[in-house]
C-alpha cells in the first residue's frame, strides 16, 4: 500500500528567512508521527505546508484519497481542497478558538461538521453529538451551551470531538496541549491516545514537547532552522539521538 500522505522536497521562504527548506516524509495510514524543534525552527510552517494551508515555494504533496486515487494537492481545485479538510481530515490547533466556532454551541460545533458530510436528520445529529461530547469526557447535558463558558481543557476535547465525529484518516495537531495545565495536559494526552488507536488514525502533531512525543507517536522528525536534522522511530531517537542538537534538545539544555 503506498503511502496516505507523501511530502517531497517542501521549501518555504519569508523574505530571506527560510521557514522550511527541502523537508520530504511519507506517512502511512495509522501512523503518528510527531514533529519536534526548538521555537521558530519550521515545525508549524511545515504542518501548513502539508495542510495545504500554506503555499510552498517549490515541492509537492501527494495524498491517497478514499477512493485508491493519489493526487497533489496543491493542484487540487479550492473546493475539492476544502471537502477534503472538512471530511478526510482533522486540525486540531493550539488555540481552541481557531479550531472552534465560538458562537455555535457545542453541540453545533460537532452537529456542523456531520451536515458537511450530508448528515441532515435533526434527532440523529443531536443524538451522535451527545455521544461524541461523552467520548471526550464532556457532560452531554452541556450540549447547548457556548464554548465560551468551558475551560480550556474542555475546549480542546471539543475540538477533539469536532474533527473526529466525521472518522477522517488523517488529523494534523498543532501544540494539542499546550498552554494547559499540567494535570489537564495528562488527561487530554491519555484521551488523544486512546482516540488514535481505537479510530486507527494517520496523526502528524507538532510540539515542543518530549514526552508528547514520546507518549503518542510512532516515528519523529527533529527540526532545526526550517531543515529535519534528524529523524527515526521515537524511543530510538529519543533513547539514542545521534545529532548533538537532538542530545541537547534530549537533555533539556535547550529551551524548546
Ligand atoms: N507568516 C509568516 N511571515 C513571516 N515569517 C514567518 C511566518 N510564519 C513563520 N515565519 C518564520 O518562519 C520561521 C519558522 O516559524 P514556525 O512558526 O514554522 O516555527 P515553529 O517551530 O512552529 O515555532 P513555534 O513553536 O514558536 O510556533 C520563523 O523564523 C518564523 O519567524
Amino acid at each position: 500500500m503506498s503511502a496516505l500522505l507523501s511530502a517531497r522536497n517542501l521549501t518555504k521562504s519569508y523574505g530571506v528567512r527560510t521557514a522550511c527548506a527541502d523537508v520530504s516524509l511519507d506517512l502511512h495510514e495509522g501512523e503518528v508521527l510527531a514533529v519536534v524543534g526548538e521555537s521558530g525552527s519550521g515545525k508549524s510552517t511545515l504542518l501548513g505546508l502539508l495542510a495545504t494551508e500554506v503555499t510552498a515555494d517549490s515541492g509537492q504533496v501527494h495524498y491517497r484519497f478514499r477512493d485508491g486515487a493519489v493526487r497533489e494537492l496543491h493542484a487540487l481545485p479550492e473546493a475539492e481542497r476544502r471537502l477534503l479538510m472538512r471530511t478526510d481530515w482533522g486540525f486540531i490547533r493550539q488555540d481552541a478558538t481557531l479550531g472552534l466556532r465560538m458562537p455555535v454551541s457545542a453541540g453545533g460545533n460537532v452537529g456542523e461538521r456531520l451536515m458537511a458530510v450530508g448528515a441532515r436528520h435533526y434527532g440523529k445529529i443531536r443524538e451522535t453529538a451527545e455521544d461524541w461530547l461523552d467520548r471526550v469526557e464532556i457532560d452531554p447535558g452541556r450540549i447547548d451551551d457556548s464554548p465560551k463558558t468551558f475551560s480550556g481543557g474542555m475546549r480542546q476535547r471539543l475540538q477533539i470531538a469536532r474533527n473526529l465525529v466525521t472518522h477522517p484518516r488523517l488529523v494534523f495537531m498543532d501544540e494539542p496541549t499546550s498552554g494547559l495545565d499540567v494535570s489537564v495536559q495528562a488527561r487530554l494526552l491519555d484521551l488523544i491516545r486512546g482516540l488514535v488507536a481505537e479510530l486507527g488514525l494517520a496523526v502528524i502533531i507538532v510540539t515542543h514537547d518530549l514526552a508528547v512525543a514520546r507518549l503518542l507517536s510512532h516515528r519523529m522528525m527533529v527540526m532545526k532552522g526550517g531543515r529535519v536534522i534528524e529523524e527515526g522511530l521515537t524511543d530510538q531517537v529519543l533513547d539514542d539521538p545521534r545529532e548533538p542538537y537532538t542530545q541537547l534538545l534530549v537533555s533539556s539544555v535547550l529551551a524548546a
